[in-house]
């Protein structure tokens, strides 16, 4: 079957087939996205939500498709262990986690209509349009072509319009660094950007407030008495580690193993102004991979190692510089680009999933994460960004958590949340010994003296021995979970070296999580998959691959004699025991109405019977994107269509097998 556009550009996209090449127009998408009910605001008849939406039936079968397809790839292929945790979390949980505390956005206010905006969304909105203006002003023209050069600047083409401007080469440098940063940035630090640059509310030209934090959760009572305080969770993730132990039975006391949900979450977003990408409510599908800290091998890490990825590093961004490198997994992890094995393939399982679903993997990169922006636990973390009229917007993220979160649950519950390893045989290791002055400790570290034992005692070797030598010079300070530092001295901790035989190795596992944005993935497969025929630019063709579509075929009849009704019926029947999502239009409209029709809905494949249907038993076979056709008997186009839908067979096997069956060749539609 022919493949999905797979170089298309915000504004250019290219046919699959018939190489109609046309503007991208993305009021044309959004009328057809509405039209036929892939999603709608949530509560429209009542003037809607910001950042709530409704999916229509093409929209959910779509969503469920893509969540089905996730599961196949990613549960059952790597027999990972399948959680549905409640979405109702108690506030305990996200105050240990630092959710209740850190999980928030700077938001500034236009300080006299009250308007709100996202700080670094509204700086970096307001740069690009001073950098466009003042191109338009040089003459410049902003070219789809530079972005295929690799060049792929953060553009946000359908969402910034360009000021009046013209900037010396000094600001339009400076400009460029701060957008390359722009995720590296704390709240002071936009602060004196926006003081620095001037930066106004762009409708009313009137100053913004400084940056405020706000919490993005969204807060509840459980039972009646609102005594136990929840909130709706944020993430599936925290589902996860409070059920590790449990896990890990499960998993006979052995690391590695993951665990995988798909589920709702909330977030209280402060200017939800992106459509799909930014909501208060949407389906996330998460994986936490648990795994020796000393060893993040993966043993299937060669069926990956080949596979090449588009990779943003942060050293380039730190430059200022946004030039993307082809590489594959297995030259990135040995080059430390990427710090382990397992990070390494869950990256090319990633990348492989996306393209599989229609996602174009040239509008796709890994961007890994610049200092400021990753938690100070993690070891690395990854972003694989989509490239759609909205610019490059992160849809997976990809991050080695360390052993932050199972410690922090630990700590908090004085639950063993570690993995004992029975060794293969004693072992004589010279080790160093943490032992602490107890009343002392107690009194100067109160509350927090658990955690910082804890930190302390979980250590590495070379760690230890570092903070030892910082004590024989007088104090040392310890890095803990909750992201502060704590000063010790002498007097309170002693490190001194020992040698012990050794029967059991403990550790806390590391997390590695890959954690999956349904919504946005879907929204830009939508725009990846759309184009439209050079014959009819009103309507758009929607080139979903068989695996997604929401239907997997149209029946439909020439005519609307009886007899011929009575056979789509039949064939719809026959398709449906199959598994085969299929529908029939039965209505009075033409045959290039319907396929029209259908074609908006992404069905890759339609069977239309005609008089000889009845006189031969034959049916026609129509392919989406090419519109070719092939006339067979309905018992084997029909088992051509299975194995179509299943991707055991292409368009050409299709065509071969076909010829083979009854000897008919292509027909023109
Ligand atoms: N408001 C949202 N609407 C839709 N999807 C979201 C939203 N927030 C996060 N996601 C999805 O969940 C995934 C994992 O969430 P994560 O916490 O890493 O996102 P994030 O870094 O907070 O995103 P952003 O920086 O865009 O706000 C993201 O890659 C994205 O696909």
């Amino acid at each position: 079957m022919a493949a999905a556009a797979s170089t298309s550009t915000p504004s250019e996209l290219t046919a699959p087939v018939n190489k109609t090449v046309h503007a991208f127009d993305k009021g044309v998408l959004d009328a057809l996205l509405a039209r036929r009910f892939f999603f709608a605001p949530a509560f429209e008849i009542y003037g809607g939500v910001a950042g709530l939406y409704d999916y229509g039936p093409t929209g959910s079968a779509l969503q469920a498709n893509i969540l089905d397809a996730w599961r196949k790839h990613y549960i059952i292929e790597e027999d990972m262990l399948e959680l549905d945790t409640t979405i109702m979390t108690l506030a305990e949980v996200l105050k240990t986690s630092g959710h209740v505390d850190k999980f928030a956005d700077w938001m500034c206010k236009d300080v006299k209509t009250g308007e709100i905006f996202r700080a670094d969304h509204l700086v970096e909105g307001v740069l690009e349009a001073r950098l466009k203006g003042d191109k338009e002003a040089r003459g410049v023209k902003d070219e789809p072509a530079a972005e295929e050069d690799g060049d792929k600047k953060k553009k946000k083409k359908k969402v910034v319009k360009s000021v009046a401007v013209k900037l010396d080469d000094n600001t339009v440098q400076e400009y460029e660094y701060l957008l390359a940063q722009i995720d590296n940035y704390t709240g002071p630090e936009l602060g004196d950007i926006i003081r620095k640059h001037k930066i106004t509310n762009p409708d009313t030209g009137n100053e913004v407030s400084e940056p405020v934090e706000f919490n993005l959760m969204f807060e509840s009572n459980i039972g009646p008495t609102g005594q136990i305080k929840g909130y709706l969770r944020p993430e599936t993730a925290q589902g996860h580690f409070v059920n590790f132990a449990r896990l890990l039975e499960f998993n006979n006391g052995k690391v590695p193993f993951a665990s995988a949900q798909i589920g709702r979450s909330f977030r209280n977003e402060i200017a939800p102004r992106q459509g799909l990408l930014r909501v208060r409510e949407f389906t996330m599908a998460e994986i936490e991979h648990y795994v020796d800290p000393l060893d993040k091998r993966h043993a299937r890490f060669n069926e990956v190692k080949d596979v090449v990825l588009t990779l943003l590093p942060k050293d380039v961004q730190s430059e200022g510089r946004t030039e993307l490198t082809k590489m594959t997994v297995g030259d990135a992890v040995a080059a430390k680009i990427i710090d382990n094995e397992t990070l390494g393939y869950f990256l090319g399982r990633t990348q492989l999933f996306l393209t599989k679903i229609g996602i174009d993997g040239e509008r796709l990169r890994c961007r890994q994460h610049m200092a400021n922006e990753m938690a100070h636990y993690a070891a690395d973390c990854w972003d694989f960004e989509i490239q759609s009229s909205y610019g490059w917007i992160e849809c997976v993220g990809c991050a080695d958590r360390s052993a932050y979160d199972l410690t922090v649950h630990s700590v908090r519950t004085k639950q063993p949340l570690r993995v004992q390893q029975k060794l293969d045989a004693p072992r004589v290791v010279d080790k160093l010994e943490v032992t602490f002055e107890a009343k002392a400790f107690g009194m100067k570290f109160k509350k927090d003296a658990t955690l910082i034992k804890e930190t302390l005692m979980g250590m590495e070797k070379d760690k230890l021995q570092c903070i030892k030598d910082e004590l024989a010079n007088g104090s040392s300070s310890v890095q803990c979970a909750d992201g502060k530092s704590y000063e010790i001295t002498p007097d309170l901790v002693k490190i001194a070296p020992i040698t012990v035989t050794e029967h059991m190795r403990e550790f806390t596992p590391n997390v590695i999580e890959p954690s999956f944005g349904i919504g946005r993935i879907l929204y830009s497969l939508l725009e990846h998959s759309y184009w439209a025929r050079e014959q009819d630019k009103a309507r758009g063709v929607l080139s979903l691959p068989a695996l997604v579509a929401p239907i997997k075929c149209l029946i439909v009849t020439i005519s609307q004699d009886p007899s011929l009704r009575n056979l789509i019926h039949d064939v719809s029947r026959r398709m449906r025991r199959l598994g085969i999502a299929s529908r029939v239009d039965d209505s009075g409209a033409s045959i290039g109405k319907k396929y029209a029709r259908n074609d908006e809905l992404g069905t890759p494949f339609g069977c239309t019977v005609d008089f000889a249907s009845i006189q031969n038993g034959t049916m026609t076979l129509r392919e989406r994107d090419s519109t070719s056709q092939l006339i067979g008997q309905i018992d084997d186009v029909i088992a051509v269509v299975d194995e179509l839908v299943k991707g055991t067979l292409d368009w050409e096997g299709a065509s071969k097998k076909l010829e083979s069956y009854s000897g008919v060749q292509d027909v023109a539609e």
